[in-house]
C-alpha cells in the first residue's frame, strides 16, 4: 500500500481554485519534488496531504498508523514571546531531553538548544524545524521549500542532510522546492504543479526533456528563473487564465 494516496483532489483558499484534479501516490523512501511557478498550489497541496485543509472534492488515503513530519514554508514568529528551541520542540507534544538533544545534534544545530527561537538565522531555523519534523521517526517527512533565503552551498548541504536522513530512517521525501538543479541529484521523481500536474517523471525522463532545457539552459543561472514546458493539453488555470501555458507565468525568480 502507498505511503499515501491523492484521488482527483480539488482544494479552495478562499476563492480561488487552487487545487483541481489532483492524483498522486507517494511510496516509502522515495524522494518527490514538486516545482512549479507562484501561486500554482504547491504549499496547498502540502497541507492537502497532511490533512491541515479541507477538499471540496476528492479523497486522500494515508496508510494506516503513518507518521509525518511537516517542515512548513514559513513560522510566524511573536518576538515579543520568549521561546527557546528546547521549549519550541515540546509543541505541541512533550519530548524527552535526550530525543531533542538527539534529533538537535542529527541535523546540525545542537548548540542552539538554549538559544531564543527569535534570534536564529533563516539556516539555523530550518535545521530546527527539521530536527523537530524528525522527533517522532515519520514514515513521510513533507518539506514546504525548506531553503527559503538560504544561499546554495547552504541549501545543497540542507538537501544533502535531507538524502542521509532518508537513508537512515527510511522515510519517504515530499518536498517543494524552487532549486530544482539543487535538489536533482536526490529526487526520485519530479512533479510540475500548475493547479493541476502539468508533468511528472523522473529526473532523467525531466532532463531529457525540452522543458528541462528550458528551464536549466543558458540564462537562467541555473535557477528555476523560466518555468516552461511543452504542452500537449489545453490549461484551465486556478486564476481565471484558461487556456494559458505555464510559461505565461513563468519569472517567479531563483
Ligand atoms: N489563506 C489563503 N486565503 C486565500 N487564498 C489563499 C490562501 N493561501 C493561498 N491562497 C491562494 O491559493 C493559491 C495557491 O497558493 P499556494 O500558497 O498553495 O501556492 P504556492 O505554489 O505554494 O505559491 P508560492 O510559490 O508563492 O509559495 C494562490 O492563488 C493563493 O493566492
Amino acid at each position: 500500500m502507498s505511503l499515501i494516496t491523492a484521488e482527483n483532489i480539488e482544494v479552495r483558499n478562499g476563492g480561488t481554485r487552487a487545487l483541481f484534479g489532483v492524483s498522486l501516490a507517494l511510496e516509502a523512501r522515495e524522494i518527490v519534488t514538486v516545482v512549479g511557478p507562484n501561486g500554482s498550489g504547491k504549499s496547498t497541496l502540502m497541507r492537502a496531504l497532511i490533512g491541515a485543509v479541507p477538499l471540496q472534492a476528492g479523497r486522500i488515503t494515508r496508510r494506516p498508523g503513518l507518521r509525518i513530519g511537516y517542515v512548513p514554508q514559513t513560522l510566524h514568529i511573536d518576538r515579543a514571546l520568549p521561546m527557546t528551541v528546547r521549549r519550541f520542540l515540546n509543541l505541541p507534544n512533550r519530548v524527552g531531553r535526550a530525543a531533542a538533544r538527539a534529533a538537535l545534534a542529527r541535523t546540525g544545530v545542537e548548540a542552539l538548544e538554549q538559544r531564543q527561537l527569535a534570534g536564529l538565522s533563516g539556516g539555523q531555523l530550518q535545521r530546527v524545524l527539521l530536527a523537530r519534523a524528525i522527533l517522532n521517526a515519520p514514515h513521510l517527512l513533507v518539506l514546504d521549500e525548506p531553503t527559503q533565503g538560504l544561499d546554495q552551498p547552504a541549501s545543497a548541504s540542507f538537501y544533502r542532510l535531507i538524502e542521509a536522513l532518508r537513508d537512515e530512517m527510511g522515510c519517504a521525501v515530499l518536498m517543494v522546492s524552487h532549486e530544482l538543479h539543487v535538489v536533482m541529484s536526490a529526487t526520485d521523481r519530479v512533479i510540475c504543479l500548475n493547479g493541476h500536474i502539468c508533468c511528472e517523471g523522473t529526473p532523467d525522463v525531466v532532463t531529457a526533456a525540452p522543458a528541462y532545457r528550458e528551464l536549466f539552459g543558458t540564462g537562467t543561472g541555473g535557477a528555476l528563473a523560466l518555468y516552461r514546458h511543452e504542452h500537449d493539453h489545453a490549461h484551465d488555470h486556478p486564476h481565471g487564465h484558461a487556456d494559458a501555458p505555464c510559461h505565461d507565468h513563468g519569472d517567479h525568480g531563483a
